[in-house]
């Protein structure tokens, strides 16, 4: 008799209480949390809430601890990574941090098809060079492919990474803290593009991460709120992002606005309360 798979097609991260421990502590869990095909999610929480932990084990770059990992329909586990992370578009501060100051923008995207950072040894086929600069034109950054690495603005280099994330036509594309270091100009720009990548049919499942209400795209769908490793809310967008969520998750009074689908927060001075 087969083995028929239980496994939903649809479902890109299916984590069901997933936990990290480490020397005793656990740094995120349990979550119970799922992707689906077209959702676009961010996870947003303070300062070592866990998110990047969480986005860790969706990335395939590490095991919970305890609970179940699918990833794409696969077991976290009994698939061999190697195969599952090209189907994983990844954009990361510490990638950022391990790219050659002299590797060639070009090069840079069209070797996320190869799983190399910083090598330029093989041929790449003229159909890569081609679907790597419509990746640039797609960030807005296709006027850097043939600049250095090095030379690039912070706002430069975020969506060069972003380009190389989507160059394998992920089916989950994972962004931590794309924003993070930008100045105002530059948080608008990526926030424009990734809301355009939101409203595009072809776009794989998005999770991104923030700590920034005011840096959530227009379009996505879905939010996951983290504090100290847990689940404060999760569900459709408007749902989470409250004030009353953010309140708890930030532990300060947060009164929120929304203007032309963008989040705007700030902390409330409480009644009697005095500046000090
Ligand atoms: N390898 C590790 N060993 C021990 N503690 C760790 C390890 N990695 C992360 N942590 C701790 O786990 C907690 C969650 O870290 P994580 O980076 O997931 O949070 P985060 O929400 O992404 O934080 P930030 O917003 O500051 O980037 C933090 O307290 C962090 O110090």
């Amino acid at each position: 008799m087969g083995v028929v798979s239980e496994l939903d097609p649809d479902l890109l991260i299916d984590f069901d209480d997933v936990l990290i421990r480490r020397g005793g502590v656990t740094l995120v869990g349990p979550v119970t949390w799922k992707v689906e095909l077209d959702e676009k999610w961010v996870v947003l929480g303070p300062n070592g809430a866990g998110k990047t932990s969480l986005l860790r084990i969706a990335a395939a770059e590490v095991h919970p601890t305890s609970g179940k990992a699918h990833l794409l329909g696969e077991v976290l586990g009994r698939v061999d990574v190697t195969e599952l992370r090209p189907r994983i578009g990844l954009s990361s501060s510490s990638l950022a941090h391990r790219v050659p100051a002299d590797e060639v923008v070009r090069d840079l995207v069209v070797s996320a098809g190869y799983a190399v950072l910083g090598r330029w040894r093989e041929r790449y086929e003229e159909m890569d060079t081609t679907r790597a600069v419509e990746m640039l034109e797609s960030l807005g950054a296709e006027h850097l492919a043939n600049r250095t690495y090095g030379t690039l603005s912070e706002g430069e280099r975020k969506r060069v990474l972003i380009a190389r994330a989507l160059m394998t036509d992920p089916e989950l594309l994972l962004l931590d803290e794309p924003a993070a270091g930008l100045d105002l100009g530059g948080r608008e720009e990526l926030v424009a593009r990734l809301s355009d990548l939101a409203a595009d049919p072809d776009a794989p499942a998005t999770v991104l991460i923030t700590h920034h209400v005011e840096e959530i795209p227009p379009g996505f769908t879905h939010a996951l709120l983290l504090k100290e490793g847990e689940v404060v809310s999760q569900g459709l967008i408007d749902d989470v992002i409250t004030a009353e969520n953010l309140t708890h998750a930030f532990s300060q009074a947060i009164s929120l606005d929304k203007v032309d689908g963008r989040f705007f927060a700030r902390r409330t001075r409480l009644p009697g309360q005095h500046r000090r």
